[in-house]
């Protein structure tokens, strides 16, 4: 069941504490409470996502990103972006980010997934070991519009047994037959049928989590009501994680985890097991930090005692920049009427609101050519030769800064394999008190580059014969703005992060001496704590994050229950 203090819980005998009901976190506490031997506490900082409307309904996502169910964090300055404070999204309700992202279900390269294995040296993460996991997580459902999906999608990758929803487009765009148009009239952008086969080179038809034309996040399928119906499962929301502490004074057994509303009324839960961080890239550091774990000089220059040395806690923030420039069109198709929208979701779960107005029906991954000249001076940072460097995604509306007179397109633009990376830190004793976060993107010289060849690729594709009797001209940036230094300003004037954080309690070789989590997740020098979520990723992939997420969480999962069920 779900509770909203600490006093209603039916026991305080825990075998595991999970922190964090975001997106990890659901599928861990499930997947332990398959167990009834298991006692399994999910906390969640932000209230219950029943109820929620803009939650549910995919095409009022916007709502959800200021307001009640946001952290509301703000970066600080950030020079390579203007001097501009951005805001940082992270979602502030049970499901997390899932319970708001733009829903792009996508799994990343085999070639990541290698990586991945490689720098930890455990077999487990490669593509091939992963790939049952995430057939595992995926419930393959009928697009809204229940039309003809022959030829969008591969079925013999998918899974259709799975927990969360994922599914076609269920709403067509005027663009959509134009798109297509462009795949067979530009080398650049040649169809294939499923970008999610490992090598996604070209372009596709999207992927999202939506099932019946609602959002499918952690919350909606991993706590579903036969979920929170186990007696072994409690998930208690509402309530804030300061700190985890050691089980017993002198030792770096952190089993004991530090909750409540407010700082005043701070009570403590042990696990009898284990405790699992999973609340996400920017909190399960910061949560660390507050717990004395992490670099000893910074802990100390703050005041807070350095239980434990890890110095790469909060270190090797990766997100991927996003732009979404602007063109004008001839449309002559009317505003979308919000109402009759919302009205027809309600009736049916059919119609433009089956989608999240920054999805697109389409998606291309590309790649820098093989001759760059960036090429000459840096090494690839892609994982591999069949891994993208650039996402885009055509949009029907002006993007995100889309002028209020006329009828625009855009391109949703997010550049995949940064070399630039970050830092998530704290300034405060008081763990209720906002992290620092300094994203650091396009800081290299390679970032830059190909974020701007990625934007000289939308304009190259809306300047198919194919838009030629629909597209007027660039607005954003101004069709007069062509030198290299012009686009760079307006990329870093404004483009934004993904809100694709990982990184930052990135997994490492056993005997790395950098990284914060060994390849099983657990925190490195310490015993009873694991960190489950987006943080864990040494090298962020190249796509979006959901995907890896739940992989993390399900391969999680397998490995607490074997370490716990072990028969002698
Ligand atoms: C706006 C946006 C759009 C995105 N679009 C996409 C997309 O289209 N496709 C895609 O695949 N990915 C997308 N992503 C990324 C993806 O959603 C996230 O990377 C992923 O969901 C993160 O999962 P997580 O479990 O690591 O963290 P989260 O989902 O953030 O979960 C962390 C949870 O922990 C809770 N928490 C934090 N601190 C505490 C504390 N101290 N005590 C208790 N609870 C705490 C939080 O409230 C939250 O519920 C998007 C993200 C955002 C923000």
């Amino acid at each position: 069941g779900i509770y909203s203090d600490i006093s209603d819980l039916p026991t305080t005998n825990y075998d595991f504490i999970v922190v964090g009901g975001g997106t990890a976190g659901p599928a861990v506490a499930n997947r332990l409470s398959q167990n009834s031997q298991f006692q399994v506490l999910l906390v969640e900082a932000g209230p219950s996502n029943e109820d929620v409307l803009p939650a549910k309904v995919p095409g009022l996502m916007l709502e959800m990103f200021s307001g009640p169910y946001e952290w509301n964090y703000t970066t600080i300055p950030q020079p390579t972006m203007g001097q501009r404070s951005l805001p940082y999204l992270r979602g502030y309700i049970l499901g997390g980010c899932s319970a708001h992202n733009s829903m792009f279900w996508s799994r990343g390269t085999i070639e990541d997934w290698d990586r991945w294995a490689n720098v930890t040296e455990d077999p487990s993460w490669s593509w091939q070991n992963v790939l049952p996991v995430m057939l595992k997580n995926e419930h393959w459902s009928e697009p809204a519009d229940r039309h003809n999906q022959t030829g969008e999608f591969d079925p013999a990758i998918h899974g259709f047994h799975g927990i969360v929803g994922a599914s076609l487009p269920g709403y067509p765009t005027e663009l959509d037959s134009r798109v297509i148009q462009t795949t067979q009239e530009l080398d650049e952008f040649p169809y294939i049928i499923d970008y999610n086969s490992g090598t996604p080179i070209g372009l596709a038809w999207y992927q999202g989590s939506v099932k019946n034309g609602a959002r499918s996040s952690a919350a909606t399928a991993y706590l579903a009501p036969q979920y929170l119906q186990r007696s072994n499962l409690h998930v208690l929301v509402n309530t804030r994680v300061t700190r985890v502490l050691p089980a017993s004074s002198g030792t770096k057994d952190f089993r004991i985890v530090e909750l409540g509303k407010d700082a005043s009324s701070l009570a403590q839960l042990t696990a009898s097991k284990e405790v699992i961080l999973s609340a996400g890239a920017i909190n399960s550091p910061q949560i660390l930090l507050h717990s004395g774990i992490g670099d000893v000089a910074d802990l100390q220059s703050l005041g807070i005692t350095a239980l434990h040395s890890l110095p790469s806690v909060g270190k090797n923030f990766t997100d991927q920049p996003y732009i979404t420039p602007v063109w004008s069109t001839n449309s002559s198709k009317p505003p979308l009427n919000t109402t009759a929208a919302l009205e027809e979701w309600q009736q049916n779960r059919t119609g433009p609101y089956t989608m999240s107005p920054t999805a697109s029906n389409h998606i291309a991954f590309l790649r820098l050519p093989d001759n760059s000249t960036i090429f000459e001076t840096n090494v690839d940072p892609a994982a591999g030769p069949n891994t993208p460097h650039m996402e885009l995604t055509p949009l029907d509306n002006g993007g995100l800064n889309s002028p209020s007179n006329g009828t625009f397109v855009s391109m949703g633009i997010t550049f995949l394999t940064p070399t630039s990376r970050g830092t998530v830190t704290i300034n405060s004793t008081n763990p209720f008190d906002p992290p620092i976060i300094d994203m650091n993107l396009l800081a290299s010289d390679f970032d830059i580059f190909t974020f701007r060849e990625s934007l000289k690729a939308s304009q190259r594709f809306f300047s198919a014969p194919a838009w030629s009797d629909f597209i007027i001209e660039s607005v954003q940036p101004p069709a007069n703005t062509t030198t290299d230094n012009d686009l760079d300003e307006f990329l870093r004037q404004n483009s934004i992060p993904s809100s694709h954080a990982c990184g930052t309690c990135a997994m490492s070789a056993d005997d790395a001496q950098y990284g914060v989590v060994n390849s099983d997740l657990r925190v490195k020098g310490v015993t009873g704590l694991r960190v489950v979520d987006a943080s864990v990723m040494p090298f962020v992939p190249a796509g979006h994050l959901q995907v890896p997420v739940y992989v993390i969480a399900e391969k999680a999962a397998e490995m607490i229950k074997s370490d716990w069920t072990t028969t002698y």
